[in-house]
């Protein structure tokens, strides 16, 4: 039966998430520390694939280890195998028609459902699942899991609403212009990262609300609290097939959906490596494909603090602590290399930064008085720490920290490097861990350092300029205008809220199709023009044919 359109509906108000603040005593953290206290109990966690609404228990097993406590893991897996994979791409392609063809006020509920779940009935649940898991403390669940993910929900169903209405300003008399946002023919491929909750949900998410159909590969260190996020989906009322939950081993999962003919698009965040290569994948694909693969990818970044001389130094100095070391330096955003007029650093900046970063405390990130809790796993650990040392070859002075303790956790001590050198390993590549660079210029030298700032790098996704100085902001942000797709004055380089500041960097560091914004939703339909005449036509002759 066709589904009737009675009215022209519009969605509720839509506002972020208050964040909660986890106060001593209040009712708020009573009620994660239960929620953390109860999973701790209950793992490990057995966690299937899902194929049209069913788990798949492919038998193949791989683990997700607790970064605070490795000898522990808090789920097991079933990785997706051939058949599996094949089997969610059928289901994906077989769930798409109807799925377009719901009504999209009913796609709407959906998702707005799935927002108050996120935000209530499974918030706690699903921060406990990103701290034990990811190793966020409960700031930073908070942040991520708790409001950035109702956010995204909430704010993509109001910039759908804003893109279907969007229609040709003109009608010729007699007829009717119409626009229609299909959903791209195929399936949207969504792979997303370890470090956001909130960005495997909209990952696939934002395809979704659009009417697309979705294979997700989760990160393998984030499986746990992504398939909570599938579970709500599915409980909002996502209908089987819709999104297809298939974490499993990247590269092959991968290697088999990019060479299905039917692959539409790919959403991706994670590193600038992996897109890149998955990027050459699917241009060696080409010929497969039915159209052009859209490819959306944010990736990396080597976020920049420029401080003026004119900068006001507590101000530059807590956002500077808040901007490295937040989440252990593991947020794609995250402040790595900062460039300070020689008269600031020696006068205050340098005292009160190291004195500020000496007082973090490093541990599990469940224990409320922890600012920084593990890196996200032996990689990532190594990797930080060749970093330090490589800089350190390289002539750089570790200030503070400098070391690591893997003995039971992956901690990395929260560490800062002054450089002579800007162009020094540890200014240029992203490290992703809580490492600090610091390049001192002499106050004169402002218009080469922005030179500096903008050509060091690869990559263009965040960076904050310090001033009191009007000229100084402008000329920052007249020079720098590609050096970062998300620009702060005199605040952090890091905390972009949907809604408020839309995401994304260009250079090496994405698509900047700007995650939280309409912008984003175009990249997943495919107009078509309608134009209906009301008229006729009597005579085929125009008035120049006419003698
Ligand atoms: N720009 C942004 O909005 C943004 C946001 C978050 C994270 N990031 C970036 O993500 C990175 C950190 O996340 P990560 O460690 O999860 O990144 P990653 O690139 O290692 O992994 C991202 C995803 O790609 C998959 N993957 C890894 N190797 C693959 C391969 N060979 N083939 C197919 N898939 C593969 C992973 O399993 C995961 O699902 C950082 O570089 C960070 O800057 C960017
Ligand atoms: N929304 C985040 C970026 C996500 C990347 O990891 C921020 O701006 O801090």
């Amino acid at each position: 039966m066709a589904t009737p359109q009675l009215a022209s509906f519009k969605v509720p108000e839509i506002a972020n998430e208050p964040m909660r603040p986890y106060g001593p005593g209040s009712a708020e953290r009573k009620a994660l520390q239960e929620a953390v206290a109860q999973m701790e109990k209950e793992l490990p966690f057995e966690v299937p694939c899902i194929v049209n609404g069913k788990p798949v228990k492919t038998g193949k097993l791989a683990k997700q280890p607790i970064p605070a406590d490795h000898a522990n893991h808090l789920c097991s897996y079933h990785e997706a195998d051939e058949a599996t994979v094949a089997a969610a791409i059928d289901g994906a392609l077989a769930a798409k028609a109807e799925w377009e063809a719901m009504p999209w006020n009913d796609r709407a509920a959906i998702f707005l459902k799935a927002a108050d779940l996120v935000s209530g009935k499974y918030r706690y649940k699903l921060m406990a699942a990103t701290m034990l898991g990811q190793g966020k403390n409960a700031w930073q669940a908070e942040i991520d899991a708790a409001a950035e993910l109702t956010d995204f929900l909430r704010f993509g169903v109001k910039y759908v609403e804003e893109l279907y209405s969007i229609q040709p300003p003109k009608n010729a008399a007699g007829s009717w212009n119409r626009l229609e946002y299909r959903a791209l023919e195929g399936f949207v491929y969504a792979v997303s990262p370890f470090n956001f909750t909130a960005i495997g949900g909209n990952l696939v998410a934002t395809p979704a609300l659009v009417g697309n159909t979705v294979v997700w590969k989760p990160s393998p260190a984030a499986t746990y609290s992504n398939y909570i996020v599938y579970k709500i989906f599915e409980e909002a009322g996502v209908p089987p097939g819709v999104i297809q939950f298939v974490p499993g081993p990247p590269a092959e999962v991968t290697a088999q959906v990019l060479a299905h003919p039917s692959f539409a698009a790919l959403h991706f965040t994670g590193s600038t490596f992996v897109f890149k290569k998955l990027w050459k994948d699917v241009a060696a694909h080409i010929d497969t494909y039915r159209g052009y693969p859209r490819l959306v990818g944010e990736t990396g970044g080597k976020n920049f603090h420029l401080i003026h001389k004119s900068a006001e130094l507590r101000n530059a100095v807590s956002q500077t602590v808040r901007g490295a070391f937040e989440y252990q330096g593991q947020k794609c955003s995250a402040l790595s290399r900062l460039y300070i007029a020689s008269s600031l650093w020696n006068s205050g900046f340098k005292e009160q930064l190291l004195t500020e970063v000496a007082k973090l405390k490093v541990g599990a990130p469940q224990e409320w008085t922890n600012f920084i809790g593990p890196v996200i796993g032996r990689p990532a650990y190594d990797k930080i720490i060749s970093y330090i040392q490589k800089a350190k070859e390289a002539g750089g002075e570790v200030l503070i920290g400098g070391s690591g303790d893997d003995s039971k956790g992956y901690f990395v001590q929260p560490t800062v490097i002054l450089t002579k050198d800007p162009k020094s390993v540890t200014m240029v590549e992203e490290i992703f861990g809580p490492v600090l660079t610091i390049f001192v210029y002499e106050d004169n030298d402002w218009e080469k350092t922005l030179e500096l700032v903008d050509s060091s790098s690869q990559y263009g996704l965040t960076g904050a300029i310090f001033a009191t100085e009007r000229k100084a902001l402008l000329q920052a942000t007249n020079k720098l205008r590609n050096a970062a797709g998300n620009v702060y004055y005199n605040e952090k380089c890091t905390g972009a809220v949907v809604g408020q500041q839309p995401f994304g960097g260009a250079r090496a560091s994405g698509t900047n199709d700007k995650a939280g914004s309409m912008a984003i939703f175009y990249r997943f339909v495919s107009a078509r023009s309608i134009k209906e005449n009301f008229v006729g036509l009597e005579d085929y002759l125009y008035p120049s044919n006419l003698q």
